[in-house]
């Protein structure tokens, strides 16, 4: 399912421009939102899943226009939405607050509600837990309780926002695998501060500053935005004073920095290959330095 987002803007009350002429094609599998606080990229995933109106512009999700009621419609027909705070019911299990969601999701037929969460549960690995109440629920185990609730109607469209704050980093690879696997033929849009997530589970990504579009496309194009600006000083001295300091690792008595910069930092700097947090400080130090 493709996203088509043309010239968006959303203006909130008391003039903040949360997204300011956003043009951007999402294709079907997983793709990456990246950006700092403040970005918009919230904005955006509520504007995608019809929670919020946008000030101008368009959006075509699967051929439906989300500024229209009918459109609005089909695409949330269409969609999952996995929030960052997603408000579960503490004394409910697992199985019943799925029951309740997927009531509110129109799903009427007791049998077919049973079987699709029984499915479900299996998906996100919490069979064995799903009778026991979520208050007693992992961060990780409630974030797959939010990923099966997202689920229940068979969404072409995926939406997630910052799935993985907070989880310990075996329940970070885990969930973020379980959403590569969901996406074959959806579209899994994530949104995340954690570049290693995008790093391990998308080819694509776009990044945000300040409600713009500041890049789209593939990884490795967003990783050579820092291909020779990478270095490692090794010093006893002061940090180095030129570019970004990205690491500082002790060697014995001196630190080995690791540093983003466009020309050497220190003598002896040695260039090194970049990683895509190295592209994203790359871009965004050259969007800094934009008047
Ligand atoms: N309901 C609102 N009313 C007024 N301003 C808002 C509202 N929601 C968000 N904003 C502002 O809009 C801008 C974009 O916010 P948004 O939450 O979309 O960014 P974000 O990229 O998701 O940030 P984060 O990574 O911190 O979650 C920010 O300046 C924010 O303060």
């Amino acid at each position: 399912m493709n996203i088509d987002i043309s010239q968006l803007t959303k203006t909130y009350k008391g003039g903040v421009h949360a997204l300011d002429g956003l043009t951007l094609h999402i294709p079907t599998g997983m793709y990456g939102l990246l950006g700092s606080n403040g970005a918009g990229k919230t904005t955006l995933m509520r504007i995608l899943t019809g929670l919020l109106k946008p000030t101008s512009g368009t959006v075509r999700i699967g051929g439906h226009d989300i500024t229209t009621p009918d459109g609005r419609l089909a695409v949330q027909r269409a969609l999952g939405y996995l929030p960052q705070d997603l408000g579960v019911y503490p004394e409910l299990t697992a199985r019943q607050f799925l029951d309740y969601v997927a009531l509110l999701k129109g799903l009427d037929s007791r049998q077919e509600r049973r079987r699709r969460i029984a499915e479900l549960l299996e998906v996100v690995s919490l069979t064995d837990a799903a009778d026991r109440k979520v208050k007693g629920f992992s961060g990780g185990m409630l974030r797959r309780v939010g990923i099966a609730q997202a689920l229940l109607a068979d969404p072409r469209l995926l939406v997630v926002d910052e799935p993985t704050t907070g989880l310990d980093p075996e329940e970070r690879i885990r969930f973020r695998t379980l959403l590569s696997q969901l996406a074959g033929d959806r579209t899994v849009l994530l949104s995340t501060h954690i570049l290693d997530d995008v790093a391990q589970t998308c080819r694509r990504l776009a990044v945000m500053a300040k409600g713009r579009l500041v890049f789209h496309g593939d990884i490795g194009h967003l990783v050579s935005y820092a291909d020779r600006r990478v270095w490692t000083v090794t010093t006893t001295g002061p940090a180095p004073a030129v570019g970004k300091v990205v690491s500082a690792l002790p060697e014995g008595p001196a630190m080995r920095y690791r540093v983003v910069s466009a020309t050497p930092p220190a003598a002896g700097a040695q260039p090194v290959a970049p990683t895509l947090e190295d592209g994203y400080l790359a871009l965004m130090e050259a969007g800094a330095s934009r008047p």
